[in-house]
C-alpha cells in the first residue's frame, strides 16, 4: 500500500442561520465532495483561491472541523471518528503547520515549551530527555540552542515558520499538513523554507499535504496537485500534467497569475492574462448560478484526471 491517506466524498458544509429563531435557512458548502489520496513520502498540493475550500480540508485532516459527510482513511480506519483517531493515536502521526506563525505559536510561552508540548502529549520524557530532544529538533531545522528559552517574537518570520516545523516534527509524524506555510514570508526566505522541509521530507520519509493559494510556490514542492474551485477540485494531475498542459481555465487562470521575472515579454504575458481572465469570466457566467454551487461537472472538467460527480478520479 503506498498512500498514507485517502479522503472520499468529503463534504464539509457550515450551516448558515438566520431569522428571530436562529434557524437553519441554508449552508456554505465549503467542501462539496471531494476525492484524493496522498502517498507515503510524496507531496500533495492543494491550490485554489482564498475561499475555495483549502484550509477546511486540510483541518479536517487533521481532525480540527467535523466531517459532514465522506471518509478520511488512514491505515484503513476512517478518522473522522474521533474515538478511532484516539485509538490509533493519529493526533501523533498527523501534524499541521500553519501559515501566521506569530498567532499558531503561543506568545507567552518559551521555545522549549512550545516545542515539547507534543512531546508532553504523547511521550513520558524526563526533564532532561526532553531537553535534549527539544535541542536535536532545534539543531534539524538550523537554528541555534540559545533559542530555548527565547519567546516567539524574537525571532524573525521565516525562524518561527522553522520553530513551527520542529513543533509539527517532534512527535516522529508521519504526515504534514502544511496550510500557506510560507505565504506570509519574503520571497528568498520562502525558498529558504521550502528547501528545509524537502530536506528534512527526504530524510525522514514524511509526506506532506501543502496548501497553497499560488501555483508559482508548490510548483518545487508536489508530485501531484488538486485545483480547487468553491469546494470542488475542477482538475487534478501530476506536477508536469498541471504546469505543462492545463486542461481547466482556472488552472490556467492561477498559471497566469504567476508572476514572470522575464521583462522582455511583459506585454505578450499581460495580453496572455487578459484573455485568460475574458475566458474565465465567460465560464464562471455559464455553468455556475449566483450561489456559485450549481454547475455542470461534465462540462466543467475537461481534464487529464477529473473530480466526477460523486467522487472519484476517472
Ligand atoms: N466556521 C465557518 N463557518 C462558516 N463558513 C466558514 C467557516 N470556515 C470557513 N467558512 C467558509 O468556507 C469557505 C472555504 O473556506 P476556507 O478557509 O477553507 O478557504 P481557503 O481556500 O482555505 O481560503 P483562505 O486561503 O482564504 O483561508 C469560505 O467561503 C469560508 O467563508
Amino acid at each position: 500500500m503506498s498512500e498514507i491517506l485517502t479522503i472520499k466524498n468529503l463534504k464539509i458544509h457550515y450551516p448558515i442561520r438566520s431569522g428571530f429563531f436562529n434557524r437553519v435557512t441554508d449552508h456554505v458548502y465549503a467542501v462539496d465532495g471531494v476525492d484524493f489520496m496522498i502517498e507515503k513520502g510524496k507531496t500533495y498540493g492543494l491550490v485554489g483561491e482564498s475561499g475555495s475550500g483549502k484550509s477546511t480540508t486540510g483541518k479536517a485532516i487533521v481532525g480540527l472541523e467535523k466531517v459532514t459527510d465522506g471518509a478520511i482513511y488512514y491505515e484503513d480506519q476512517d478518522i473522522t471518528n474521533p474515538s478511532i483517531r484516539r485509538k490509533i493515536n493519529y493526533n501523533r502521526d498527523v501534524q499541521m503547520i500553519f501559515q501566521d506563525s506569530m498567532s499558531s505559536l503561543n506568545p507567552k510561552k518559551r521555545v522549549l515549551d512550545i516545542i515539547a508540548e507534543p512531546l508532553r502529549n504523547f511521550e513520558k520524557l524526563s526533564v532532561q530527555e526532553e531537553k535534549k530532544r527539544v535541542k536535536e529538533l532545534l539543531d534539524i531545522v538550523g537554528m541555534p540552542e540559545d533559542a530555548l528559552y527565547k519567546y516567539p517574537h524574537e525571532f524573525s518570520g521565516g525562524q518561527r515558520q522553522r520553530l513551527g516545523v520542529a513543533r509539527a516534527v517532534a512527535t516522529n509524524p508521519k504526515l504534514i499538513v502544511a496550510d500557506e506555510p510560507v505565504s506570509a514570508l519574503d520571497l528568498s526566505v520562502q525558498a529558504q523554507v521550502l528547501n528545509f522541509m524537502k530536506r528534512i521530507q527526504e530524510e525522514y520519509g514524511l509526506s506532506y499535504l501543502f496548501i497553497s493559494h499560488d501555483l508559482g510556490v508548490v510548483k518545487h514542492m508536489c508530485d501531484n496537485i488538486a485545483i480547487m474551485h468553491k469546494g470542488r477540485f475542477v482538475e487534478i494531475g501530476s506536477r508536469e500534467d498541471i504546469y505543462n498542459d492545463p486542461r481547466h481555465i482556472y488552472t490556467k487562470r492561477l498559471l497566469s497569475a504567476i508572476p514572470k521575472i522575464d521583462v522582455r515579454h511583459r506585454d505578450e504575458h499581460k495580453k496572455q492574462r487578459l484573455e485568460v481572465e475574458r475566458e474565465y469570466r465567460a465560464h464562471q457566467k455559464d455553468y455556475y448560478d449566483e450561489t456559485g454551487r450549481v454547475y455542470d461537472l461534465q462540462k466543467i472538467t475537461p481534464t487529464h484526471q477529473v473530480a466526477e460527480k460523486d467522487g472519484g478520479a476517472k
